[in-house]
Order: structure tokens, then sequence, then C-alpha cells
């Protein structure tokens, strides 16, 4: 699972442990090294950017000469990350975090009653070294590289010797404050080296907020920490964890599903990262640092069944304010702060991760038309109605609109679900989210009491099913990817999602079956066959982590439970040491592939654990 060619300098992906505050996160190597971090925001341009280039940016903690930790674990309940060293003279503890603070009057101990806030983010990388036993010399590089690695500043220290440096680029300004003696090295890189004997704490902390504020002592910064660690244990204790095996499963997907969560408006990037390649040295780069709306609907789903209906809420209306497009219906993304451009370009400059190249900035599916979008949002609109028990009077103007955009388009082909930059197709996936469209829009008429609105949009409902079960089957009567073809796609899962077909309906039961057995690599599911499909794209996937959770749920739908089960525990196996996944898994190498960790596969992952602790319980209360 975590393997790399011994000569890469890259580290595996799956080697890379994840630190949030809710408004950027950071990437931590196993030899102390952040590689990847972009501030003020996720989708700022990175100032550590080793992940995608080994000359853009890193900032190293640990014991002088050694690149091998002993342990590597998250502070459990949390997203700090605690790294042991076993050095020839000594045991040091590295702790780190993208701080929360408490806010005025509240300390660690306050209980959670409120939701997290904006101003909980204190904008600060904190990191502490620790010698547990005999003594250690720990040293401290600080490289940035800003704007994706293209440019460069220059350090200046508080005094020759120092412990505050600053280093401005553009308007990106950094403070270090650390307790070591500080050098500057050509210009660009701080360094400090110290010896510490049993019991002593140094830290560094690097600042990027207006006030530029850190911490006072080694003490201040180890406080900071708990202060986080108890920020997250507190933030998990207002979700519903099932008293389950499953339960650590879905506690990690929770702390990364709100750890890519950008608190000041909600939304929440499809992963941390850009570039990171779906094929090995290949072009499939893409940047997730936006929100899509599709996966808002997993999104939504997942928060309520950890019934975080706070995150859920704030969630559903960036969606309700995102602005939309001519036809009034919506862009499939927009950036965190709802803006509508996200034009890419490509950094020819960076060598990518090991050498997947081109590097992308922004996303050029941002304009596509993606006949899924319309249902993705109207699904998330009677789910929270459900949830909270009523339909908000604002949402009404947007229930119409997408309605009337998937009524009116539904019969076009599109680029599906999975963005495909080939030619446009009467993607099955597309026809059945047209499908939940109306059907979901009829529901929401039902509640509001507009009984023609209903019927009519129930009529259109009822239309587009017959047209995907007249077009949408092969000859065995098995979900195909479109209407002209026969390849399999394993996005027509989502009839068992969304309910299209019932659990007992034989073309559901042979399209899941299929997929289990065609569409996979030694168990685990491909999205569909690059050689099948003209996605406009060059080189082979690996399997499709989303796809593979989506399969254990559709195997629990049609009663396939063992074959569910089976897949369920392969796939918690293949998760990385933390506990996270990224988009793809190679199953041949054994490695994750794509961007990390990503939000769709923690989703399905909660999906599919529902699926399984519902029907446990539901037996259970049978017996
Ligand atoms: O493979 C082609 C496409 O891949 C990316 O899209 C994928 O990620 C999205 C975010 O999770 C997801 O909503 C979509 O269904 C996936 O296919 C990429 O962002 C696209 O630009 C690219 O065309």
């Amino acid at each position: 699972m975590t393997s790399n060619s011994p000569a890469s300098p890259f580290p595996p992906i799956a080697e890379y442990a994840f630190l949030s505050n809710c408004h950027t996160g950071a990437l931590v190597a196993a030899d102390g090294s952040v590689d990847w971090l972009c501030v003020p925001r996720f989708d700022s341009p990175s100032v550590f950017g080793s992940l995608l280039d080994r000359g853009a940016g890193e900032f190293r903690l640990a014991p002088y000469g050694i690149n091998v930790p002993s342990t590597r674990a998250y502070d459990p309940g949390t997203n700090v990350l605690v790294t042991t060293w076993h050095t020839p003279t000594g045991w040091v503890e590295v702790r780190d975090a993208l701080t929360m603070g408490p806010r005025t009057g509240e300390d660690a101990t306050t209980p959670h009653t409120r939701p997290p806030a904006d101003d909980d983010a204190e904008h600060l990388l904190v990191r502490t070294a620790t010698c547990l036993d005999g003594s250690a010399e720990i040293e401290l590089v600080c490289e940035p590289a800003f704007d994706y690695g293209r440019t460069r500043g220059t350090w200046t220290l508080d005094a020759p010797g120092g412990s505050t440096a600053d280093i401005t680029v553009g308007d990106v300004h950094l403070r270090l404050h650390t307790d070591l003696a500080l050098g500057v090295e050509g210009g660009d890189s701080v360094r400090g080296r110290h010896v510490l004997n049993a019991g002593d704490t140094a830290f560094v902390a690097l600042s990027w907020s207006a006030s530029l504020d850190g911490p006072r002592d080694a003490a201040d910064a180890a406080a900071r920490i708990t202060a986080t660690r108890e920020f997250w244990r507190r933030w998990l204790g207002r979700a519903r964890l099932p008293d389950h095996r499953l339960r650590p499963y879905v506690e990690r997907s929770a702390l990364v599903i709100k750890g890519l969560t950008y608190m000041p408006t909600g939304a929440t990037v499809a992963a941390l990262t850009t570039s990171l390649p779906e094929t090995p040295g290949g072009e499939r780069n893409w940047d997730y640092r936006y929100t899509w709306i599709r996966d808002s609907t997993f999104t939504l789903q997942a928060l309520h069944y950890l019934l975080l209906d706070w995150e859920a809420d704030e969630f559903m209306q960036f969606v309700a304010d995102v602005e939309p497009v001519e036809d009034g219906g919506l862009q499939i993304m927009y950036g965190i702060d709802g803006r509508r451009d996200l034009t890419e370009s490509t950094r020819d400059e960076l060598t990518g991760y090991q050498d997947a190249r081109p590097v992308r900035i922004g996303n050029g599916a941002f304009d596509q038309r993606q006949n899924d979008v319309y249902g993705s949002v109207l699904d998330s609109i009677l789910l929270h109605t459900r949830r909270s028990e009523r339909l908000p009077a604002r949402l009404w103007p947007l229930v119409e609109a997408q309605a009337t955009c998937a009524a009116a388009i539904w019969k076009e082909p599109d680029q599906g679900i999975w963005e495909a930059r080939g030619k446009p197709q009467h993607y099955v996936s597309s026809k059945i989210m047209c499908w939940v469209a109306m059907d979901r829009a009829a529901q929401l008429a039902a509640i509001r009491g507009e009984p023609e609105l209903e019927a009519g949009w129930s009529a259109t409902a009822d239309e587009i099913k017959a047209d995907i079960l007249e077009h949408g089957l092969d000859g065995r009567g098995v979900l195909r990817q479109h209407y002209d073809t026969d390849a399999l796609d394993a996005s027509t899962l989502l009839a068992a999602h969304f309910g299209l077909l019932p659990g007992d309906d034989p073309r559901l039961h042979a399209s899941v079956l299929a997929i289990a057995d065609e569409l996979t690599e030694n168990g685990f599911v491909l999205r569909y066959r690059t050689d099948e499909t003209d996605d406009g794209m060059s080189g082979k996937e690996g399997t499709f982590v989303i796809c593979s959770f989506w399969l254990v749920s559709a195997l629990m739908v049609v009663g396939e439970e063992q074959r569910a089960l089976d897949l369920m525990e392969r796939l918690l196996r293949i998760a990385s040491p933390f506990g996270l996944y990224a988009e793809e898994f190679e199953v041949d190498a054994a490695r994750h592939l794509g961007n990390v960790p990503q939000a769709f596969s923690h989703l399905a992952l909660v999906e599919a654990a529902a699926r399984i602790i519902l029907a446990e319980r539901v037996r259970e209360m049978s017996l």
C-alpha cells in the first residue's frame, strides 16, 4: 500500500498525514517535512509544494540526520499528528497541528455547546519536539517557495541567532516563531539545530494571519496543540457515531470531511490537493480544491447520517447562495467562496509528482454540461427538508429552476459525472440523475402543496425512467454506460443508491453483479475501462475508491450481503496508515493514486458503513 520506486524522491501518497484548520490543510511526510501547504485558503497558491516538485518548498522538523520515524499516528479523535523518533541517543516526540483555539472566555475543558466558527482557526502551523528519554539533536529547515514554487523570498531575522523570522512575497507574509536559535542560508532558507535533553520541549510555529501572532514559548505552543486536540474531540462528540466495529473508520472519515470544509462558507473541497496523478507519470492530473455540486449531495447525506446537521445546514446555505448560470441552473462546480470562474492553467515549470505533468491549477470542467447537477441539488434539498422538517421558502425558486432545467435537458447528451473530455453522450447515470431531479422535485411540490406541479414533474420522472429502461440496458438487461455502447460504468450503481429500481428488481441485481464481476480488478471497482471509453485522455487509471464503496452499498441493496461485507473488509485494509483514502487504488502496485484525502472516497465509506450497520440493527431487532 505504500510502495513507490525506492529511487523516487517522492514519498508514496499513502504516507502523508493530513492536518486541517478548516481554512486550509497541510500534508506531512514521514521524514517530518510539510510537503503541501497553501495559505491562507485551500485554493491559495502553495508555499510548501514539495508534493509536486521537490524544489517547491518544504518545512521540516525532525531529529538531525534521521529520515525514518518509529511511529506516526493521529492523536485519537483529532487531526493532530504525533510522530516518535528513535535516535541513537534518545527518543523524541513531534506533535504537529494547524491550530484551532478556544474562543475568548473558553478553555480546553469547555463543553462543545456551540458549533465551530471561523475564528476558531488560528492560521498557525504549530510543531513541538519533546525529548522523551536520553538526548537528541533536532533540526529545523523552513524553506517556503511562494506561488507554487515560482518565487523565493528573503528571510529577515529579529536579531542574529534570533528566534523570529519574517518573509514576505506579494501579499503573503509568513512569520516563524521558535525557541531555537535561527540562521538564514541563501536568503530563503531558515535553519536551526538544538540538542534536547529528557523532558525538554522546543517549538516552531509558522503564522500567516494578519496579526502574525504566535506562541510565546514552548509551553504556550504545547497548550495550543492541546486546545486543538480538544477542539477536534469536542467536535467529534457532536456527531452520532455508532457503537460498532466500523466506528473508527466512520470517525476518521468524519474528521476528513470536516477537515476539507472551508468554514467561512460551509463549502467542502473535493480534496486537499491538485494534480496528484490518476495515472502514474500521466496526464490525468486535476485540481480538486473546489466544490462540486454533485459531491454536495453525498456530503449532505453523510453529514445528516452523522447528525452533523449544523454543518449540513451551512453547506445547504452555500448551495442556495451560489450564483446560477443563465438558464437558472447551477454550474457543476464553484470556488469555495462561490466564485464561478475556475479557468484552468498549467504550471509547466513544475516536475509534477513523480513526473506526472501537467500540474493544473483551476479546473476546465467548471463550465461543462453535466446533466446530473439538477438531481444532485434537488436530492439535497429534499434531504435537508426532511431533516429540518420544513421546506424553507427561499429554497423554492431554486427547486423550480432546477426542475425546469432538468425537464428541458434530460434528452440531451452531456459529459457525464466523470466529466469526460470526449464527445457528449447519453450517459445512463446522467439520465438516472435527471430522474432523481424530477422525482425529488415532485416530492418537494407535494410537501409545498402544489398538486399540479407534483403531477407534471412526476409524469416527467416516469418518462425518464421508461427511457432509461428502454435505451439504457444491454441485451442481458444490464445498465450500460451510455445509449451507444455496451460498456459498463460504475456510475450506474447510482440506480441502487437513489432508488431508481427496487432492490429485488432483476435488472438492478444483474447490473450490480455485472459490475462486481466484470468491472473489477481483484475485486476493486474501475469507474469504466479506459480502453472502452472516449474520455479524451490517455493512460490507464487505477480502481476508484468511491466506486468500490458504492458497490458495497449496492450489494447491500440487492441482498448480496456477504459479498458486500467481504469487499468492505478489503477496502478498510487498503486505507493509508492514517485511515485516509486518495481517489484511486492501483491494485498491481498496491498504491494510492490521485488527490488526497478525497472527500468522495470518505463520503462513500460513511454511506457503505451506514447501510451495513442498519442491516445488522434491523436483523437484531427482528430476532
Ligand atoms: O477524470 C476526469 C475528471 O476528473 C475530475 O473529476 C472527478 O472529480 C470530481 C470531484 O470529486 C468528481 O465530481 C467527478 O465526478 C470526477 O470525475 C476532474 O476534476 C475533472 O476536471 C476531470 O475532467
